[in-house]
């Protein structure tokens, strides 16, 4: 399967390494000034385990030919616009997109663009940094995808992009309920990343704070309310998973859109935490603590705009 990698940051970088380790016919769709960077420094994946250095295929939009069979989009939210026009020229008859952003607003916007059957369900797990622009610094060890069908006309292609993901080198599930999934990803993300980026802390630290706990447990409560409304409800167990994980006094857990917050860089607030406020006010759910994340997200975002 020849497939192409958008971006080279912390999630496609990582991913697309194993890919190209394992020799798969992987290619880098970089913009300009990133290509010359990895051109000459190669990409390193920094792991608990080690470095792994690899000389990518990289190319521009501008050398972009229809004949990919997999495009996997790794962007950030917000430069989503700009990667749905460069993989225009990208995109043959039989062009699958399998996208791994967090959320659930740029499989609708993938859609419109390119076709609903076209994009599949994808999740990556992965606690990843682009700690330089040719560096990638990766907690825990490799992370791993998971991939589904959203629609009964994808089944095949999304077995054989899981399939192909496998051989690949990639840590990879196959999902027959992977709207459920992405709502269950979604709300731990965006809670734990409203969480953070409000009370200004990883998890042990808005522990310390007397209402932290109760604040971040609010968050999720108006996340995993909507994921009902919307007809997808959390498993019990995932009700708890998540709990745990927002109210663990020990733990440095942060989501990586307060770490781009700390390092002055724009964040996927509106598509993480807006939209899920939206969705769940639209459906009757009264969501005033994601309100007030997404206007401290808002804030910061107008306040590093020129
Ligand atoms: N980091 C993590 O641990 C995890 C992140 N996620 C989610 O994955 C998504 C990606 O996050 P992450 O990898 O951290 O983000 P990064 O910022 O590390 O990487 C995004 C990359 O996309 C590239 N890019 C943007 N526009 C284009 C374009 N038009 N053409 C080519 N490349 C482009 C950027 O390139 P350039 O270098 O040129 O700016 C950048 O390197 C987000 O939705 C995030 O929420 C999910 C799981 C874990
Ligand atoms: C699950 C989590 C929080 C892991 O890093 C994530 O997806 C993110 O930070 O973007």
């Amino acid at each position: 399967m020849k497939i192409l990698m958008v971006g080279a940051g912390a999630v496609g970088g990582q991913f697309g390494a194993y890919l190209h380790e394992s020799g798969a016919d992987v290619h880098f769709l970089l913009r300009p000034a990133r290509k010359e960077i990895i051109d000459k420094e190669d990409l390193t994946l920094d792991l608990p385990t080690g470095k792994v250095r690899i000389q990518p295929r990289t190319l521009t939009a501008a050398e972009l030919t229809p004949n990919y069979e997999l495009i996997v989009i790794s962007c950030k939210a917000y430069s989503l616009d700009s990667v749905i026009n460069d993989i225009t020229h990208a995109i043959g008859e039989k062009t699958v997109i399998l996208p791994l952003l967090n959320g659930l607003r740029h499989l609708e916007i993938l859609g419109q663009k390119f076709g609903h059957n076209r994009v599949l369900g994808g999740i990556a797990k992965t606690v990843a940094t682009l700690a330089t622009p040719s560096c990638i610094q990766i907690k825990h060890g490799p992370g791993n995808i998971t991939v589904g069908a959203r629609t009964l006309e994808q089944q095949a292609n999304a077995e054989a992009v899981a399939a192909t993901l496998h051989a690949g080198g990639v840590h990879t599930y196959f999902s027959e309920h992977i709207m459920d999934d992405m709502w269950d990803k979604y709300c731990l993300m965006a809670s734990l990343g409203a969480a953070n980026c409000l009370l200004g802390g990883a998890v042990g630290e808005y522990m310390r704070s007397q209402a932290g706990g109760e604040i971040a447990l609010q968050l999720f409560k108006e996340c995993a309310d909507t994921a009902a409304a919307s007809g997808h409800p959390l498993h019990p167990e995932s009700i708890e998973r998540i709990q745990q994980a927002l109210t663990n006094r020990h733990s440095g857990f942060s989501a990586s859109m307060y770490r781009d917050m700390q390092a002055g860089l724009p964040v996927e607030g509106d598509h993480l935490v807006g939209d899920m406020m939206r969705r769940g006010e639209s459906l009757g759910v009264a969501c005033p603590t994601l309100k007030i994340a997404h206007a401290v997200l808002e804030t910061y975002m107008g306040r590093r705009a020129p």
